[in-house]
Formats: structure tokens, sequence, C-alpha cells
């Protein structure tokens, strides 16, 4: 036990440095070279699982020698946020049978998946590797285990730079490994996807039946009165994942909720789930959590459908592409078989290069009715690709035999960019003060070890919300408003208790101090990028293009969530703790030239890339999936992602992702 303990202290270090983006150095010295050692959640796996036995799977199959068949009736790739729902749905009938090939590996004894504090610490830093910084990418973007360790390629709307892509590889994919904000988008976001594809279905007044299939709304793990701060029926209460409020208190709670009273433009907003009740305004946030241990699409769609024989899931098979098994009369490729081998070394390798193949020979499983494409934003058009099926021009120039030409695949990848504000704050109440207190933090581990609550069981974050810019804003002069309605989004406000920037090479992280960030993110971004294969090598990286901030909107959106923000803290509630802006760039951010010069230079990723496979209206000449999720050009081919949003919910995406599944669970069952 004394091990555990040690090992979860360094691990809260981790979080509290992996989160949002800025490592300390000395710390991360400290970690790897002191006698906690490189802190690897492989380490928990395998000493510590027995101690936190969460119920995930129990069927699963560690390598694909040893499938006994090849032949089922689905073929699922990908045991993700999407994945996992299908094969949880599908096989409610005994009668079929399916299949699941993970390339990641298994979330079981992964305390890092199960302490919602210590999420952060799965997937690499997003620590920014400067063009110009003498730090090596590898020194800052340590490869995990459990992460595809994908980098951007140089960002051309951001100086240039490059930094870490981060993607789950473990059993219940992204879902095992985000930040657990948990959200439906808004009604205007699904009706949006119903106007562009023709298919009434997808409208709210449809999908919101999905909350009652999904949804576990679960008491917070510290009990406290819960009125006012959700609306319970815009809830499910007997679904099949968890979703609950903050457990933990944290110092600026009554100080953000006090602003809301104080200035107009950020009223109080009683439910920040969406869908037919508005976004905008600040609340509090529902994490995909319940009992102070995650919820992900393992441990509760997997976990359901464990003890059914009809259900094989195999990690560690990574798919390599699908295999053309004939052609229909009216001219469609069919897709029924799925090339896959083990998956290659997972040891660290510089960003962005080849994998280490070490896998065995390639298998192949065949689908007697359907394979369903559940690799998510960057492995979906991979795979596609990787199967000829993209722009032939460009698959020829690979020297990939091009099957189905639809120069639509891999484009139109769009994002929710971050930046993280930082301001000096008075006192030592904020997180830092916190992680410079050893006690404390052994004591908040004792508490979760013990009973699975405190700091460790909750997000690191409490409130947050949404609002627009005026529609009087210069900008709509010359841009469409890109928000699916009124009631939607342009940006987001986070607010957050940890230390918690993004440093200027050459700035070094403050040892004494306290900070409160105010996370800004583009909600509505109009620029739109690419995911393209780097080789025929299935093994190789794909290039990851974002083109963040490559439009006007985009910048401007940014620059006005920053002032928004400067006047966020200029409330009386603020009064006696925020100092001011920390750091030279921010604090001297005044024109609108040099906040945009601030922007540009820290904004990243907060992990939502969608639209890579886009669905649109059978008759639309672009586009990859139909209505149903059917692969364009193709027979016995479906894709379940969030690849298929051909916009980026006005939310984070994990709940979208949920839905959209739910309904293709049905969709797919209904087909065959
Ligand atoms: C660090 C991080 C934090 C996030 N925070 C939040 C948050 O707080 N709230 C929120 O709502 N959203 C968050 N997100 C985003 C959200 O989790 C994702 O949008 C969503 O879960 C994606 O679901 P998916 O099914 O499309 O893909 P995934 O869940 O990524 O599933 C794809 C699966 O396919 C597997 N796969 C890929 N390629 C292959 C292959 N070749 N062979 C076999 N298997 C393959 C992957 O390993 C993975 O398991 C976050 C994401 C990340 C990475």
């Amino acid at each position: 036990m004394y091990q555990l303990r040690l090992t979860l202290v360094a691990l809260v270090y981790k979080a509290a440095n992996n989160f949002y983006g800025y490592q300390n150095p000395l710390l991360l010295q400290g970690l790897e070279g002191g006698k906690v050692g490189m802190l690897s959640s492989t380490l928990l796996s395998s000493v510590l699982a027995p101690l936190f036995f969460v119920p995930s799977l129990a069927i699963t199959l560690t390598q694909p020698t040893q499938l006994k068949q090849l032949t089922y009736d689905y073929v699922i790739v990908g045991a993700g946020n999407a994945g996992l729902v299908l094969a949880s749905r599908l096989t409610e009938n005994p009668k079929v049978s399916v299949l699941v090939l993970e390339a990641g590996v298994s979330d079981q004894g992964v305390i890092a998946a199960q302490a919602p504090f210590l999420g952060p610490t799965l997937t690499p830093s997003k620590k920014f590797c400067a063009v110009h910084s003498t730090v090596s990418a590898q020194r800052y973007f340590p490869d995990t285990l459990y992460d595809w360790n994908y980098t951007v390629v140089p960002q051309e709307g951001l100086n240039r730079r490059t930094f870490a892509y981060p993607r789950g590889r473990l059993l219940g994919g992204c879902s095992s490994a985000n930040y657990l904000f948990h959200q439906y988008g808004t009604d205007e976001d699904w009706d949006r996807l119903s106007a562009n594809s023709g298919d009434p279905d997808w409208r709210w007044s449809n999908m919101k039946k999905y909350i009652q299939k999904h949804e576990k709304f679960v008491p917070p793990v510290d009990g406290h009165n819960t009125a006012g701060q959700f609306i319970p029926s815009l809830h499910g209460f007997n679904g099949v994942a968890s979703v609950s409020l903050p457990g933990n208190n944290q110092t600026i709670d009554s100080r953000v909720l006090a602003t809301t009273k104080q200035l107009k433009e950020f009223p109080y907003n009683q439910d920040m789930s969406g869908g037919d009740h508005s976004l905008l305004g600040i609340g509090f946030l529902q994490s995909s959590a319940g009992g102070g241990v995650r919820s992900s699409s393992s441990t509760s769609y997997l976990a359901r459908a464990n003890d059914r024989p009809n259900l094989t899931v195999v990690i560690n098979a990574y798919v390599t592409k699908l295999v053309q098994t004939g052609t229909t009369h009216s001219g469609l490729k069919s897709f029924r078989s799925v090339q896959f081998t083990s998956s290659p070394g997972t040891g660290p390798t510089p960003a962005g290069t080849s994998i280490h193949f070490i896998a065995l020979g390639p298998m192949t499983a065949t689908a007697r009715k359907e394979v369903i494409l559940s690799a998510g934003s960057i492995g979906t058009p991979q795979i596609l690709q990787l199967s000829g099926i993209g722009d032939s021009k460009f698959l020829k120039r690979l020297n990939i035999i091009p099957v189905v030409d639809n120069p639509s695949v891999g484009d139109n990848l769009s994002d929710h960019t971050l930046l993280p504000n930082l301001f000096s704050v008075q006192g030592t109440q904020s997180f830092d003060g916190v992680l410079r207190d050893q006690n404390a933090v052994n004591a908040a581990v004792e508490q979760w070890v013990q009973n699975k609550t405190g700091m460790l069981a909750n997000n690191v974050v409490n409130n947050f919300g949404f609002a627009r810019i005026p529609s009087s804003a210069s900008i709509f002069k010359t841009t469409r408003d890109p928000a699916p309605g009124p009631k939607s989004p342009h940006w987001e406000i986070i607010t957050s208790v940890r230390q918690n920037f993004y440093f200027n090479p050459g700035i070094p992280s403050p040892s004494s101090g306290s900070f409160m960030t105010i996370v800004a993110v583009l909600i509505s971004p109009t620029s739109r990028g690419t995911v393209k294969l780097r080789s025929s090598n299935p093994f190789d990286r794909p290039l990851i293009d974002p083109r963040y901030l490559t439009t006007d909107f985009d910048v401007f959106t940014m620059r006005e969530a920053v002032k928004a923000i400067l006047r966020f803290t200029k409330a009386p509630a603020w009064s006696d703790y925020v100092i001011g802006p920390f750091g030279d760039t921010f604090a001297k951010a005044k024109s609108d030239a040099q906040i945009d010069a601030y922007v540009r230079g820290l904004t990243t990723t907060i992990f939502h890339p969608v639209g890579t496979a886009s669905m649109s209206s059978p008759k639309s000449k672009s586009g990859v999936v139909n209505p149903d999720l059917t692969v364009k050009g193709t027979d016995g081919l479906r894709i379940v992602d969030a690849s298929v949003f051909p916009f980026v919910p006005s939310a984070h995406t994990q709940g979208p992702v949920y839905l959209l599944a739910e309904r293709a669970s049905d969709i797919i069952k209904a087909a065959n």
C-alpha cells in the first residue's frame, strides 16, 4: 500500500502539470529522476490493479492470435467511445455475433483512467515544442502507453508551432482518457445536422430520447444539495453511463457564482448539458463519473455486455486496412473484410515518426452483415485511405490503388481551440498551494484510496460556461455567423484554480505564487484542416493539420474571448483575489494586434476533432457517409464515430458521440 500511495502522489503532480498544457521541468525532473522513477500508469496497472478493480471487461482477448473464429455478423474497428456503445447494443440480441478490434491496451486496473483528477496523466502533455526551443520534442512529448502520441504539423496560424494531439488508445478510447466534461450540444447543432443531411431523425426532437438510454445521473460524491445546480427533466437516471455534478468544492466556486450575479454578460445557467436548454451562461460542470470514479464506454457499455458469449473484443489488434470483398450490381464496392495484426510496440518513439513494427503477419476477419469503422476522427480517415477510399490522385502518389474516389475523406477537419489565460491571485488557497503541500496531497490520496471522495474523485474544473459575440460585432459584416443558431455559443470559458499555463520558452515556471487560469475555447470555428496519410505504411502516423486560426472569424473570436475574460476578472467578486494577468505577453496585450500575437503564441487544442468522414445528404457530391452512416460508394461499410460530424458540436464531444452511437445502433439493427 505504501507504493500505491507514493505512486498516486506522483500522479497527482503529473496530472496537475499535464492538464491543459504546462509542465514544470523541475517537477518533471523530480518525478523522472527521483525515487518514484518514471511514473507510468503501466506500473499502476500491473502492481496495483487488484486494489482498484472497477468492472469493465471480462472476456477480452489480449492478442489477435487467440481468436478461434474469423467470421462474425459485425466487425467493429475501434473499442472507443462509439465502438463500445455499438458492441453493447448490437449484442443485446443473443443471435448476433460481434467482433471488436482495438489497437490499444486494456483499461482494467489503470488507476489514472479511474480517478477523475488523474485523467490528464494518460495522454502526453500539451507542452508546446517550440521550433526555436532547445528542448527536444521527446523530452516534452513523452509518449504514453494509453495514447496514439500524435502531433500536429506546424500550424501556420499559430506561429508554425507543433504540439501533441492526444487520442485515447485503450478500451473506451478517448472516453477513458478524456477530461470527463459531459454535455450534448445544442438542439440547434442537431437540427443543423438534420438539415444538412436531409434526415429528419437527426433532429434534436428525435435525438433527445437517447439521453434516457445513455445517461444515469447520480448524486455527487460529497452528497451536497444540488438543487439549482441542474435541471432534472433534462437528464436520464436509468441509462448506462454515470454523470454527476462536482463533488469537491473549489476555492473560486463562490466567486464565479457571484460574478454571474454581478455581470449581465455572464448570467448563471442552471444546467450545462445543452439540448433544449440554452448553453449560454455559466454553471456547474457535469462529468462522466459516478461515485468518485470515471464512467467510460468501457466501464459502462462494455461492462454490461461482458458476459455475453456473442461479443468478442480483442485488444492489441491493429487494423491495417479494409479488404474489398466484391462489387454489387449497382457498382458499389463491398468491404466486408478487415485486415489486422498485433499492435506494434508502444515504446518511446520520436514524435511524428513511424512506430517500431513488431507485429505478426496480417489476419483477416469477415463480417456477414457489416463492417463498422469506429476508429475516431484520426484513425477512421487513415484506415479509409489505406483501403483505397479517398482522393484517387493523392492515393496514387502514395502507391495505393484507389477503389472509391472520394476527395472528402480526411478533409473538413474541425476542432475547438484552447487558450489558457493565467492570472496571479492573492493568498495560498489556489491549487498551487495544495500542490506544494505534501501533507495536503497525501491526505487527498488517502481520501480517494479510502472512500473515493475528495480532490482525486473530482474533475479539475467545477464551473464553466458559454458565450456569444454580439450580433453587432464588426466581423459579421464580412463573415456569416458560423454558429448553428442564436442559442448556440461562439466561445467557452472554463474557470480553474490550477497552476496551468503555457509559457514562452525562457520564462520558467514560478516556484511560488498562486494562480488562476481561465481558459478560452473557440466553439464555432470556421478553419478547416485535413488528416492525410504520411505514406502507405499503416504504422506511420498520419499528417494532422487542423489549420487552427486560419480565418478572420476564428482570430476575431479568440481575441474577443480574451477581452471578455479580462472583463470577467474585473467583477467585484474578484477584487480581493485577482492581482492581474500573469506573463509579459498577456499583461502587455492591450491592442488588438497584441492580443492576436498573444493568442497565436499560446493557443493549442481542446481535443475535439470531427469532420474527417463527414455526413452529408445522399445526393451531395461532397461528404463521406450518408445519413444512415453508410460510406458513399460502398456496400457493407458504415462509420460511427466523431469523424462523421460535419461541424464540431457546440460542446465537448463525448456526449454527442454517445447519442450518435445510440441512434446508429438503432439504424443498424433496423437495417439488418
Ligand atoms: C485528452 C482528451 C481530453 C478530452 N476531454 C474531453 C472532455 O472533457 N469532454 C468531452 O466531451 N470530450 C473530451 N474529449 C473528446 C472526446 O473524448 C472524443 O471526441 C470522443 O470520445 C471520440 O469518440 P470516438 O468514438 O470518435 O473515438 P475514440 O474514443 O478515440 O475511439 C477510437 C478507438 O479506435 C481505436 N483505433 C484507432 N485506430 C485503430 C486501428 N487502426 N486499429 C484498431 N483500433 C484503432 C482507438 O485506439 C480508439 O480506442 C477529449 C479527448 C481527449 C483525447
